[in-house]
């Protein structure tokens, strides 16, 4: 797969996906060409690579302090009620991804072309909802292309609203910071890198880009997070596990990202976690444009390819026992601590995700952290749900649980 890519590379989008990503103008959704190539450089340059990572550092101590001061004052609020950790994590990632992909994270802004306010939840409703759930949007002439000429106005209504609305939003959003850019003042941002860059892409470009780092940055890693925390809660031997080891690493200090290559049965909850809930269970479908031979069959030219990646990390033969959740599968010598691509979750080659090591950082430490201040214990009833919802492997019921601070010892730096 990795090295007969140029050959299957070609995105195949549905007709939903072709309208909310402008006919394939962002990094994910781009085929394997030059603007691809392109526009990852881009992405990891000025936001997701190792070094911006550093220059972003501070986005993300804030968002984990700010999680665990809510969840310390909900349960000094109501001690005896559960706890939803989705809709406080959600926000504070939303927080995050604003900043680096516009340097200032907003509570509102007037979308001129709607000629309306919108609050920060409704701008989240516009950016990252309505389009996560667009993009699973069936249109059955997607699955007969000759019938194509059959006009299915309902569902190109729906889409085309969702995809005007979002790229209006995220031009209002787009408009205030190019305002302070032309005042002189330049930010970390992803887009001050784009309008760097400006003479080299379009406006509708530029916009669907932003939307892209706002969206990716604030949906894989809240589920990742969510499925760990249940299964701590569910697991309070593993929780404990975990426990301990923060414990005898940090000792009275707060986990940092420093502390992560000191702890790998942290690193082993986070990678089996994505091995067990794999939050994208399918890559996006790709079309083969040549002839060629993947894995030893050969695949004609006009091929759609589904890679199944919930399947590569749930088969027997590769796996132990592949439906249980055991981070201690990953404690094996066979390996390496750092590799961040132990399983298939973040897809591999030339197009594998560039958020992974966002991913790896925010939700290591925000377990960590989580565990270090709470013990968690999930609300009766909960072990059962288990259903999943949308393109990326949501929790249907956003997980309940009741959490007790741990108390003074070992948190406080
Ligand atoms: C646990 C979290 C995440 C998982 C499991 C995940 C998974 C994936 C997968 C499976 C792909 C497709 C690979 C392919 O087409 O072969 C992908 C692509 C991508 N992801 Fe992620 N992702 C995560 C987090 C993120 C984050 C936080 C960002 C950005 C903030 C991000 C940005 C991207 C981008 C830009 C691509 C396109 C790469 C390309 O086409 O070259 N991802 N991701």
């Amino acid at each position: 797969m990795v090295t007969r890519y140029s050959s299957i590379s070609t995105r195949k989008l549905s007709k939903a996906l072709t309208i909310l990503t402008s006919n394939k103008n962002m990094v994910a959704m781009s085929d394997y060409s030059e603007f691809h190539k392109m526009v990852k450089r881009y992405i990891l340059t000025s936001t997701l690579g190792m070094n911006a990572q550093k220059r972003h550092r501070s986005h993300r101590d804030t968002m984990i302090e700010n999680v665990v001061n809510s969840l310390h004052a909900e349960i000094k609020e109501n001690p005896a009620q559960t706890i939803c950790l989705r809709a406080i994590f959600q926000s504070e990632l939303f927080c995050l991804a604003l900043k680096q992909a516009l340097g200032k994270d907003v509570d509102s802004v007037y979308v001129e072309e709607l000629g309306t306010e919108m609050s920060k939840q409704e701008i989240f409703q516009v950016l990252v909802v309505d389009p996560m759930v667009g993009a699973i949007e069936v249109d059955w002439r997607d699955f007969f292309p000759y019938l194509q000429w059959i006009p299915n106005k309902s569902v190109e209504t729906k889409i085309q609203g969702m995809a005007e609305r979002k790229a209006a939003v995220t031009r209002a959003l787009i408009h205030e910071q190019k305002r302070r850019i032309a005042s002189g003042e330049t930010r970390n941002s992803y887009l001050d890198f784009l309008l760097s860059e400006e003479d080299k892409l379009t406006d509708e470009q530029v916009t669907t880009l932003v939307w892209e780092a706002i969206i990716e940055a604030s949906d894989t890693t809240l589920v990742t997070t969510e499925w760990a925390m249940y299964e701590l809660a569910k697991n309070q031997k593993c929780q404990e596990q975990l426990y301990s080891e923060i414990q005898e690493v940090c000792g009275s200090e707060k986990i940092t990202e420093e502390h992560l290559p000191r702890l790998p049965f942290l690193n082993s909850v986070f990678h089996e976690t994505l091995r067990r809930h794999s939050p994208v269970p399918i890559v996006p479908l790709r079309y083969v444009h040549e002839d060629t031979q993947i894995g030893g069959y050969h695949i004609p030219s006009g091929t759609e390819v589904a890679i199944n990646i919930y399947a590569c990390n749930m088969d027997q033969k590769e796996w132990e026992e592949p439906e249980k959740w055991k981070p201690e599968r990953f404690l094996d010598s066979k390996y390496e601590p750092t590799d961040l691509y132990k399983t298939m979750a973040f897809g591999g080659g030339k197009r594998v995700c560039a958020g992974s090591l966002q991913a790896m950082l925010i939700s290591c430490t925000a377990i960590g952290r989580l565990v270090q201040e709470f013990q968690w214990r999930l609300k009766e009833g909960e072990v059962e749900n288990v259903d999943t919802v949308q393109l990326t492997t949501h929790k249907l019921h956003p997980m309940q649980a009741f959490i007790t601070a741990r108390g003074a010892e070992g948190m406080r730096a």
